[in-house]
Parts: structure tokens; C-alpha cells; sequence
């Protein structure tokens, strides 16, 4: 079905959507939702008002991060959606106008859809029907500590775009694949080394590092989850070297290092060398760090290309790898995912890191975090006990077994201790991830320890918004992003050393790099970026006040000192989306951005940096994959985007110390209740497909 849209839709459906089109001008819908529907029900002028209605909804779903709608859902997103308009005073759908009861119905009857199972003629939507009971890997405590990762993980009707369609087809289709098991490693040598890389501990906790490594070498797929600190870089290091010292050629395994962002990838890079400098005696490892080249981002990889969602690397070009190690896998969406997966040739190994309890990606697809559903509870066979007790010698818990467990799970491996967080922070992540909103308040209140405090910024002082002046940050707010506290720093400290210049000239990139690095001390992170409580108004006033007290004369575009994020690749320019730098004073040339990349300096015109934000405050998305020694996490009141994801995120970001700024506990506990669910099918495609 792809003739140019020629026919006028049927008048009911015209009438719906040009109540579309005012809602997209009231701003109840995007734009973009809108005219898909007028662009399918012009392809398919049959196609009856509901369900135009239904792909602006789906159009709107997937904006928020939903691969598919849940067909039973479909009457209270409608009801939502009108309620959305109501408010925003923009005009009413005819009542008429609901999601039947017989929606299956209209589906069938309607040639813009393909119902799965019958011949492909190409729609632009698919409807898809299971009629499965509960697929195996449905985690029977709700996975994440107890709650479900995604809305479709049980027999369900859904409704999607082709695209998203194809591509969570694409990613079963291709872990599925790579779940079927492996040839066997020289076990006795595997066993040798894994002993000598894991020596046992005093304590009789499980070794889960040693026990994913030996998992990993059973296949081709292996899944990494943890929170920060729980040693996934570590492991891989050591699968790495595993991976190198049983290679059946020498010299002849190729490994690739990469991640979603440039900074994740300087990240992982700088972590993996740290790791196997510690591993040289093994043997092979000087040889595999030498070989090592540096990590880079999926979209470098892969090959993208401008203007175009299309790689270079794909099934018919694929990547040149034999092992290949992805960090912060849980910004992955499924459309990367998919493009990933489609460009690793299918004898390679691919190993995914990641924090499941982490924010998804901004795009649709939550599939890290749905992969490791179940994660927790481990669900390993008693088939994939023996053959890591066979293997390495330690030996998977009762607790840990299920000999119903899918074969998803037999590929994923949860770490559960962090060398890094002992203290309050980790309590605190700890507390948010499992729900336990009162056990959160009492350490954000309790005053021993400077590591975790509550900045209460009280309604008297709370931001003023007012409609005719621009939003206005929080005094008291400013003041700590400024200050700092009890020894966590704030951005005076990375000003001051700004104002004391370099010694001389021949220090200046000494100087630099130490300005960047207390930069990178301190950071201000937003759940929102309009508003009282969001990344521009505090850029602004944080700005502000260091001008005020003289340590940086923050007026105009470009001010030195002015620290921004890059907010689009430029590879001509070599920087990245995500990449932090500073404005900083040359001699000869004036004020440049200088961005710190692994241990050197990138320095760029300024005049050359088109798209970039000012980075006091960012916000919680844009800070994955980075972290500070002190975070601030701001949180707008009673706010319906705080989530219990973003909480986390925002409080994992922090190395030493952590503040929350909000205005009540209410706003805290309402955030870390509301938990984000994302539909996908995407685990049951992986169940459904034949052993
Ligand atoms: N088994 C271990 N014994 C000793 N130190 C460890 C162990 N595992 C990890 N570490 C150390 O703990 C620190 C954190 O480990 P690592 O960076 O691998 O964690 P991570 O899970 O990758 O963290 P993040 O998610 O923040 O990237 C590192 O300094 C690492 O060397």
C-alpha cells in the first residue's frame, strides 16, 4: 500500500481530523501525530474516525517512548486525550468518537492495517494478536524489584507503526539468534583463568562477576545489568581478556569498545585501559590493550550518515568485529538497537552494560530495561548451574534457579554489590529504586554525614513564575549551585581557578584541563527545561550570580568561563551530542571552546559552535553516562515527568555527594511511586520465536 495520498478521507473522518489539526495548533498533540493521521487516512480513505484518532494517540505514544499502544487501552488514552484538550480549551471530538469495544473489528476491515499471521500487503499499521498464555520470561514478581518493565509482556492486542514494528522484530529475531548455544571454549584453560582473574574472597557472598564471565563464554549474547559501582566495567575487562588469552588464532580476535554518547564512550575507554593495566601479568593482555582502539559511539560505528536514519554498517556491510562491548546500554533505543543488531555479523559477540533501574532512552523503546526482566530473581536452569559449576567451580544459589527460566535469562547476569557507593548515597539510590519513599526521606533528612542532603526550598522562597517576566530560580538554590556545601563544591570553585589564569603561557593547557575538571565537580541536574525549576532559568541565574560576585562577567552569547554542552554531532568539528566544554581566554585567538577528550585538549572556534546550550544545569537525560563529585538533583513541584527512573538516575550521577532541591517531600514521594511503563512486545516476540 503505497500510492501517493490522492483521496480525500470519508466526511466523518475529515470532521475528526481537522479537530486534529486544532488540537496540534493548541498544542494538545504534536504537530507531527496530527498530520500522520491526515496522511494515512488520505492513503486510506475508508479509514474510519476511530482510528484516525488512534494513530495521532500512537503517533503521540511513541513521542513518549512507547513502541506500540495496547489495544485494551485504547479507550482511557482517548479519554485522556480529550480530557488533554478540554483543558487546553481547544475544541471538542464528537462523543461519538470512542474506541470500540469490537476495535479488533475495525482493525481487520481496514486495509491501512496488516494483521500479523495473514499475508503482508505492506500497511502502514500493524495489528498484532497473541493469543499465548503469560510468556515464560514474564518475571512473576514484576521484575525491577517488583514492578513490570513494560505493559506488554503478557497476551496481548497491539497496535503499531511499521517501523517500530520492524524493528522490535528486528531485535528478537537477532537475540533470539544468538541465544542458541554456543560452541564449547577449552574449558580446562577457561577454568585456569577464571580463578586466576576471580581469586576466591574471604567472604561467601556469590562471585557474580566470575560467574558472568563464565556464562558469557557459553554464547554470543551476554546482558551486563547493575547499578553504578557494581563493577560491570570491571567484568568486562576481564571477559575481555578471557575473550583474548582462548582466541583460537593469535592476534586474530577483532574488539570493538563503544556507547551511546562520546562522553560514555571516553568513559568505558578510560575504565577498560584502567582495568587491564591492573591485568597485565595475564597473559595476552599487554597485547589485546595495544590492539585496543578507542571506543566510540554506536553512531560512529555504525556509520551514520547526514540527513538520513540510515548506517553504512548494516546486514548486507557489517561490522568488522568478533567481540563487541557497548556501555549505558539502557540509552539504547530500539531503533539503534535494531540497527545495531543488523550490522554485527551473526558469529560475533555482543556484550551489553547497563543499569536497568536507569532512565530509558528520550526515543522509543525501553529494551535494556525489558531484557532484564526477571534479572533480579536470576531464574538460571539447573542446565546452566551445572555448566557453570563445570566450568568455573562456584555454583548459583537455590534462590537463583528456575527450571522454567527463559533462555533470554540464561544470557544475563544482575551484579548486585557496589564497590563504589557503601554509604548514603547508595542507601538513597537504594531506597528510590525499591519504592521506599519514607526510608528515602529519612536519609535525605537525617544531619550526620554531609554525603546525601535535602535543600528545602520553601514556598516563601520558592521560584516565582510570572507570566509576563521570565521564570525566576530559587535563591537559595543559586546560592548552592554557587557555594556548595560541607565540602562539596560548587561553581566558584572551578571560577576561581578561571579568574587565577595560567601561570604562564607554556601552562596553559595545564590550566584548562584543571578548570574542566572542577567544572566537572559540580553539577546542577533538571527533571524539567522550561519554568521556574528547569535548566533555563537556572543557566540564567546561575550565571548571574557568579557575575554578580566578580568570578565571571557572565553577559552576552559567549563569556569566558561560559560552560556548554554540545547539543549535535559535528564531526568536522570532532565534538559530540553530550560533550562538555568551556569558553576560555587564549592569548592570540581569543575565547575558544575547549573540551577535554580522554587526557587532551579539543579546542574550537567558538564562532564554529552552533549548537550548543549553556551547561550550569542540564537535564537528567543529558547527564547519563556522566558523573559528578557533587549533584544537584532539582525537582519542579508535583510535576507528572518525575519518575522514579529519573530520580535514580539523577541521584546515581553523584560520586561523593548529593543534594535534592524540591519544594515538599510530597513531590519526592509522588516521583519515586510513579513509575514509567512503557509498552512493547518486545520480550514475548523473543519467547514466541521456535527454540
Ligand atoms: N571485585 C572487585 N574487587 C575490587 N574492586 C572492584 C571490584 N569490582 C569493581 N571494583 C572497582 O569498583 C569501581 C567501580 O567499578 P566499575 O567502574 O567497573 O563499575 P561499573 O558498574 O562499571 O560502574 P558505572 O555504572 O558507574 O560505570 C572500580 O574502581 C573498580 O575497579
Amino acid at each position: 500500500m503505497r500510492p501517493a495520498p490522492t483521496n480525500a478521507p470519508n466526511a466523518p473522518t475529515q470532521r475528526v481530523l481537522d479537530v486534529l489539526h486544532d488540537w496540534a495548533e493548541q498544542g494538545v498533540l504534536r504537530r507531527l501525530d496530527a498530520a500522520l493521521a491526515r496522511f494515512l487516512a488520505e492513503l486510506c480513505p475508508q479509514m474510519p474516525p476511530e482510528l484516525a484518532v488512534a494513530v495521532a494517540l500512537l503517533a503521540d505514544l511513541e513521542g513518549r517512548g512507547h513502541t506500540c499502544v495496547l489495544l485494551g487501552e485504547l479507550p482511557q488514552h482517548f479519554i485522556a486525550l480529550k480530557e488533554r484538550a478540554a483543558t487546553a480549551g481547544a475544541p471538542a471530538l464528537s462523543p461519538d468518537v470512542h474506541w470500540p469495544n469490537d476495535g479488533e473489528r475495525l482493525l481487520r476491515e481496514c486495509p491501512a492495517v496488516y494483521c500479523e499471521g495473514e499475508p503482508d500487503h505492506g500497511a502502514p499499521l500493524i495489528f498484532s494478536r497473541e493469543r499465548r498464555a503469560a510468556p515464560s520470561s514474564l518475571d512473576p514478581l514484576g521484575g525491577r524489584g517488583g514492578r513490570s518493565t513494560t505493559l506488554g509482556a503478557m497476551e496481548a492486542e497491539r497496535l503499531y507503526l511499521r517501523r517500530y514494528w520492524r524493528d522490535e522484530n528486528t531485535v528478537a529475531a537477532r537475540i533470539h539468534q544468538r541465544l542458541q548455544p554456543e560452541a564449547t571454549v577449552d574449558a580446562p584453560a577457561a577454568a585456569a583463568l577464571l580463578a586466576r582473574l576471580f581469586p576466591p574472597a574471604d567472604d561467601t557472598e556469590v562471585d557474580w562477576q566470575k560467574l558472568a564471565c563464565a556464562l558469557a563464554l557459553r554464547g554470543r549474547f551476554t546482558l551486563l545489568t547493575g547499578g553504578p559501582g557494581t563493577g560491570k566495567t570491571h567484568t568486562a575487562a576481564r571477559l575481555l581478556a578471557l575473550l583474548w588469552a582462548l582466541r583460537s588464532q593469535p592476534g586474530a580476535l577483532r574488539v570493538a569498545l563503544a556507547a551511546p554518547t562520546g562522553k560514555a564512550a571516553a568513559r568505558l575507554k578510560q575504565s577498560i585501559d584502567r582495568e587491564l593495566v591492573k591485568l597485565a601479568a595475564l597473559p595476552g593482555v599487554a597485547e589485546l590493550s595495544q590492539r585496543l582502539g578507542p571506543a566510540r559511539t554506536l553512531h560512529s560505528l555504525l556509520g551514520a550518515r547526514p540527513d538520513t536514519r540510515r548506517f553504512a554498517r548494516n546486514a548486507a556491510q557489517p561490522l568488522e568485529v568478533d567481540v563487541l562491548l557497548v556501555d549505558e546500554a539502557s540509552m539504547i533505543h530500539l531503533e539503534m538497537m535494531a540497527a545495531l543488531l543488523d550490522a554485527l555479523p551473526p558469529t560475533a559477540r555482543l556484550i551489553l552494560l547497563g543499569d536497568k533501574d536507569q532512565l530509558a532512552s528520550v526515543e522509543a523503546g525501553a529494551v535494556l530495561g525489558e531484557l532484564c526482566t526477571g534479572a533480579q530473581q536470576g531464574r538460571y536452569t539447573p542446565q546452566t548451574a551445572q555448566a557453570l559449576q563445570a566450568l568455573c567451580g562456584d555454583r548459583i544459589p537455590q534462590p537463583f534457579i528456575d527450571p522454567t527460566g527463559p533462555a533470554l535469562l540464561q544470557r544475563v547476569v544482575m551484579l548486585r554489590k557496589s564497590h563504589r557507593f557503601g554509604g548514603a548515597i547508595g542507601q538513597l539510590a537504594q531506597a528510590v529504586n525499591a519504592g521506599d519513599a519514607e526510608r528515602a526521606q529519612a536519609l535525605l533528612q537525617q544531619t550526620d554525614g554531609a554525603a546525601v542532603r535535602l535543600l528545602p526550598v520553601p514556598q516563601l522562597l520558592a521560584p516565582v513564575f510570572s507570566p509576563v517576566s521570565a521564570p525566576v530560580a530559587a535563591p537559595a538554590l543559586v546560592d548552592l549551585a554557587v557555594q556548595g556545601r560541607d565540602g562539596a563544591k560548587g561553581y566558584a570553585h572551578y571560577a576561581d581557578l578561571l579568574r587565577q589564569g595560567p601561570t604562564a603561557e607554556a601552562d596553559w593547557d595545564a590550566w584548562a584541563q584543571r578548570v574542566l575538571q572542577a567544572f566537572d565537580q559540580c553539577r546542577v541536574l533538571c527533571a524539567v527545561r522550561e519554568g521556574p525549576w528547569g535548566v533555563q532559568a537556572l543557566n540564567e541565574a546561575i550565571a548571574a550570580r557568579l557575575d554578580a560576585l566578580g568570578l565571571l562577567h557572565g553577559r552576552g552569547a559567549w563569556y569566558a568561563g561560559r560552560p556548554v554542552m554540545v547539543t549535535r554531532n559535528d564531526h568536522d568539528l570532532g565534538v559530540l551530542n553530550g560533550d562538555v566544554g568551556i569558553a576560555l581566554p587564549t592569548g592570540t585567538q581569543g575565547l575558544r571552546g575547549v573540551f577535554l577528550q580522554g587526557q587532551s585538549l579539543r579546542s574550537v572556534s567558538i564562532s564554529r559552535l552552533a549548537d550548543v546550550q549553556t551547561a550550569f544545569a542540564m537535564t537528567v537525560h543529558q547527564s547519563q553516562g556522566s558523573e559528578f563529585d557533587h549533584t544537584v538533583l532539582v525537582l519542579p513541584e508535583r510535576h507528572a515527568g518525575l519518575s522514579r527512573e529519573l530520580i535514580y538516575t539523577g541521584i546515581t550521577r553523584a560520586r561523593r555527594f548529593f543534594t535534592l532541591a524540591c519544594a515538599d517531600m510530597q513531590t519526592l514521594h509522588e516521583g519515586i511511586q510513579r513509575v514509567t511503563q512503557r509498552a512493547s512486545g518486545l520480550l514475548s516476540r523473543i519467547d514466541k520465536l521456535p527454540a
